[in-house]
């Protein structure tokens, strides 16, 4: 799915009424019937609605979704916030119609008429700036948001909270954006969407398609996308009858250290589940045993350090390597990194420590084969990338890193972004906070190392795993909590996973 800017949207809206056609007052109708109906569906008779309204088209859609609900017998309160006088056209008719109905409207001109904020059982619609916020909300509008913010326990925004831009936020004063529970967008997401740094603001957000021009979203130009099941599934291979353990690659697995064994396993368990034929761990010795005791249906290749990786010579042709889980950053250890980097040629999958120590190397940097996966979560990718200061500029960070190195760059967290190196990037839609939990990076590798042997392109292999393992995430929360999700959980929930995305 898409991502389009704010210009693209407003380009997008014309079209759809040029080409459908259909008049704009009616797309609006049709976008606020959207909304009315998730709130029925979500809130029952006995909640009441307060909403506030801008002068634009978000304050349109407000009018009409409360027109919407007072037909269906709500109690509803309708609020103008007048912070100018300039009314769009499909403003003035809904206001018209609101008037011209029993509906319990008020202007507010100054912050003494700010009404009450009911507490029991009430809803707040924002529906005062949507994306045409054309600079940070100052005035009568601020005072209004402040003031929803601080009184109202229950607010939800449509198309965007108020106050946020759809893209770019580095110069807005956060301040007087409101706080929503709930955001209901329109059609595509936005960018500001998907950053954690918003996720204050956003509050959970969900897509409401209205019918936009789907000729205009397809030939629309954009690096931005949404990762959905639509595009995982035709991406994956079915296995074929007369296949052999040769036929699905074998993954090395380089990971671990005294202590820290529990990654290379979870590494190791992760790929074998993921379908690869064959799975390979080189481990420190102090983990055979427990690799061979946890993990049997893998091979052991030993290292020559006894408690962390150090200078051996390993096979790397003919095999894809998943590198970095809990290899800690001792100096042999470095050493035994830039070797191995040197000799590998296809691309690996590099994680955690390897990350680190590559951070702190830059002609290791350069010994990265091309078109290999990094998984970084923030704290490793500033390591490498440096210091941002807000998400739009990491995402850049991750531009810049993905065509410097040639390399696919995944930074993990909620919508995690997969970078490909010609600047595209995909923003995963499955996952949950239960992930955030030690050793779900560990799994992920594993699983990206055991899709690449399989054959996937390294761009395929990131998207595939990415969300194959935030659904493995969401599958395991349903069954028990958030709370007590661990990674073992995760690689338990591959199989239902691949069931349904391959068979059904
Ligand atoms: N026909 C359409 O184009 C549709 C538009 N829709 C709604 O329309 C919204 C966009 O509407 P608009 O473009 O009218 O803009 P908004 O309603 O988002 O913004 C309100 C108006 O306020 C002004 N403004 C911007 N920043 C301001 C500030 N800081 N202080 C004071 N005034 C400011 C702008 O000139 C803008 O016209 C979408 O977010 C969506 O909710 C939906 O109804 C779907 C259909
Ligand atoms: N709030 C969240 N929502 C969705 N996914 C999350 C969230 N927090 C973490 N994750 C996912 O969990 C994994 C955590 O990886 P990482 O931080 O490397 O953990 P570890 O190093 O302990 O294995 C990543 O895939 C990340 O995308
Ligand atoms: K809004």
């Amino acid at each position: 799915m898409k991502i389009l800017s704010a210009e693209q949207i407003r380009e997008a809206d014309q079209y759809t009424i040029k080409y459908e056609p259909i008049v704009s007052s009616e797309l609006m109708e049709r976008a606020a019937s959207k909304c009315s109906e998730w709130l029925r569906k979500k809130y029952d008779i006995h909640y009441s609605y307060q909403i506030f309204c801008g002068v634009g088209n978000n304050g349109g859609d407000g009018l009409a979704i409360a027109r919407q609900l007072f037909q269906k017998g709500f109690d509803v309160k309708v609020y103008q916030v007048a912070f100018s006088s300039k009314k769009s056209p499909d403003f003035i008719l809904n206001e018209k119609r609101i008037q011209d109905m029993d509906i319990p409207y008020k202007i507010i001109k100054r912050p003494s008429e700010f009404p009450p904020i009911k507490q029991q059982k009430n809803i707040v619609i924002d529906t005062l700036f949507g994306s045409g916020l054309n600079r940070p909300a100052r005035g009568l509008a601020a005072d209004m948001i402040s003031y929803l913010n601080q009184e109202s326990r229950h607010t939800i925004s449509i198309d965007l909270p108020s106050g946020l831009f759809p893209e770019d936020n580095s110069e807005n004063d956060m301040d007087f954006v409101i706080k929503a529970r709930h955001t209901l967008t329109f059609e595509l997401p936005k960018l500001a969407l998907l950053f954690p740094e918003n996720g204050p603001f956003v509050g959970q957000w969900h897509l409401l398609p209205i019918g936009l021009h789907p000729r205009f979203i397809s030939e629309a130009e954009t690096n931005y996308h949404f990762l959905t099941l639509e595009e995982i599934k035709p991406l994956l291979q079915k296995r074929k009858k007369y296949t052999h353990k040769g036929s699905f690659g074998h993954v090395k697995i380089v990971a671990g250290s005294r202590g820290k064994m529990g990654a290379a396993i979870l590494a190791t368990k992760a790929a074998l589940r993921s379908g690869a034929g064959l799975v390979t761990a080189h481990i420190p010795g102090c983990g055979l045993e427990s690799m061979q005791t946890s993990t049997p249906e893998a091979m052991v290749e030993e290292n020559s350090g006894t408690n962390i990786l150090q200078e051996s010579s390993v096979e790397t042709t003919g095999y894809s390597l998943g590198i970095g889980p809990g290899i800690g950053k001792d100096h042999s250890t470095k050493n035994f990194l830039r070797a191995l980097l040197k000799n590998c040629k296809s691309p690996a999958v590099l994680d955690a420590d390897a990350l680190n120590i590559i951070a702190e190397d830059e002609s290791c940097q350069k010994l990265i084969p091309a078109l290999s996966i990094l998984t970084p979560h923030p704290k490793e990718f500033q390591r490498i990338a440096g210091e941002y200061k807000g998400d739009l500029e990491k995402l850049q960070k991750q531009k810049d890193l993905a065509r410097k190195l040639n390399c696919i760059v995944v930074l993990k967290g909620a919508h995690t972004s997969i970078c490909m190196p010609d600047g595209r990037i995909y923003f995963n839609s499955t996952g949950n906070p239960g992930m955030a939990t030690g050793g779900s990076g560990d799994v992920l590798t594993g699983l990206i190392a055991g899709l690449l042997a399989q054959g996937y392109s390294p761009e395929n292999t990131a998207l595939i795993a990415v969300f194959l393992h935030g659904m493995a995430g969401d599958y395991a929360a349903a069954e028990e909590s958030v709370e007590s999700l661990i990674a073992s959980d995760l690689i338990h929930q591959f199989g239902k996973v691949f069931r349904n995305l391959i068979d059904s």
